[in-house]
């Protein structure tokens, strides 16, 4: 993208940090999240431009952007997977670099294309996932046996993970990040490939969680989701952040999430396939 977006509606960036003010530490807690001067190149591509942002914590938070934005990169980042050219990011007050034990166990991660253990079932996947996060044998079984009941996979637990489907692939990924009771859930595209009755199962498993204090930040392109699931949002387009701060904010005057995101994004009103003047049947 090369020009900026319009910010009609919605409440942009460029005015300082705003997002930061109202995701100052809450009741003593450090804020989830905190960016400060990230950069990411792939070669000539850079992925990630400078990002500054702080999320609050105990809340549901939908980082969201187009295809190539740089959500993957950004989370990679964020959660120790992917190490930045520049700049710093601390969770809960540590560094993710400098303090990565006590960072990897206060989070967990449900990565993109998401790599697990195809040989182990479902049960020895959580097993052994527990061991390595270093909880008692009977605790692991514990929370792994109500994991899957709850997650609806008991039917599933001794089939191989190689044969699971996508939701399942999911759900077993969010059991296993789930397992050691992290206080920060990333999730990358969560509900990608999920049907809406798995999609209503994680949801609920989510909101559960949130209750209790836990933070979720989770990419998706799905602004109707967003919307209906959280209490936060972060803007992001062409590795810049475009808005953030709580959902009413964010989407300002806007008649939806969906058409404000369209205007910060620089989206509105871009014509759709005026170009394809030979598809369609009519055109043979
Ligand atoms: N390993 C890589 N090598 C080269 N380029 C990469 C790599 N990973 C990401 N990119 C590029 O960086 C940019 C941001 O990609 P990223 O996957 O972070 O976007 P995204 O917002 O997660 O997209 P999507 O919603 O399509 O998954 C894209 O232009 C992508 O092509």
């Amino acid at each position: 993208m090369d020009s900026e977006p319009e910010q009609s509606g919605p409440v942009g960036r460029g005015d300082g940090a705003e997002g930061a003010a109202d995701a100052s530490p809450d009741g003593g807690r450090p804020p989830a999240v905190r960016i400060q001067g990230l950069w990411k190149k792939f070669g000539e591509q850079t992925a990630v431009s400078g990002i500054d942002l702080t999320l609050p914590a105990g809340r549901f938070i939908g980082l969201v952007g187009p295809n190539g934005a740089g959500k993957t990169t950004t989370l990679s980042m964020v959660t120790g997977l992917l190490r930045p050219d520049a700049g710093q990011v601390e969770i809960g007050g540590h560094d993710v670099w400098r303090d990565p034990v006590a960072v990897k166990s206060r989070i967990g991660v449900l990565p993109e294309g998401l790599r697990l253990f195809e040989r182990l079932s479902g049960r020895e996947l959580l097993g052994y996932t527990g061991r390595l996060r270093g909880l008692p044998g009977d605790e692991v079984d514990k929370r792994a046996g109500q994991l899957l009941e709850v997650l609806d996979l008991s039917g599933a637990q001794h089939k191989l993970v190689v044969d699971y489907s996508t939701g399942m692939r999911k759900k077993i990924g969010l059991a296993a990040a789930l397992l050691h009771n992290p206080e920060i859930l990333f999730l990358d595209e969560p509900f990608e490939g999920v049907d809406p009755v798995s999609a209503q199962t994680i949801r609920g498993v989510l909101e559960r969680y949130t209750a209790s204090g836990a933070t979720v930040i989770f990419s998706s392109h799905v602004m109707e989701l967003v919307e209906s699931l959280c209490d936060w949002v972060a803007v992001i387009a062409a590795g810049k952040i475009r808005a953030d701060g709580p959902l009413e904010r964010v989407r300002g005057e806007a008649p939806s999430l969906h058409e404000a995101f369209l205007g910060l994004v620089g989206a509105s009103g871009r014509g759709a396939g005026q170009n394809l003047d030979w598809l369609g049947g009519g055109a043979r």
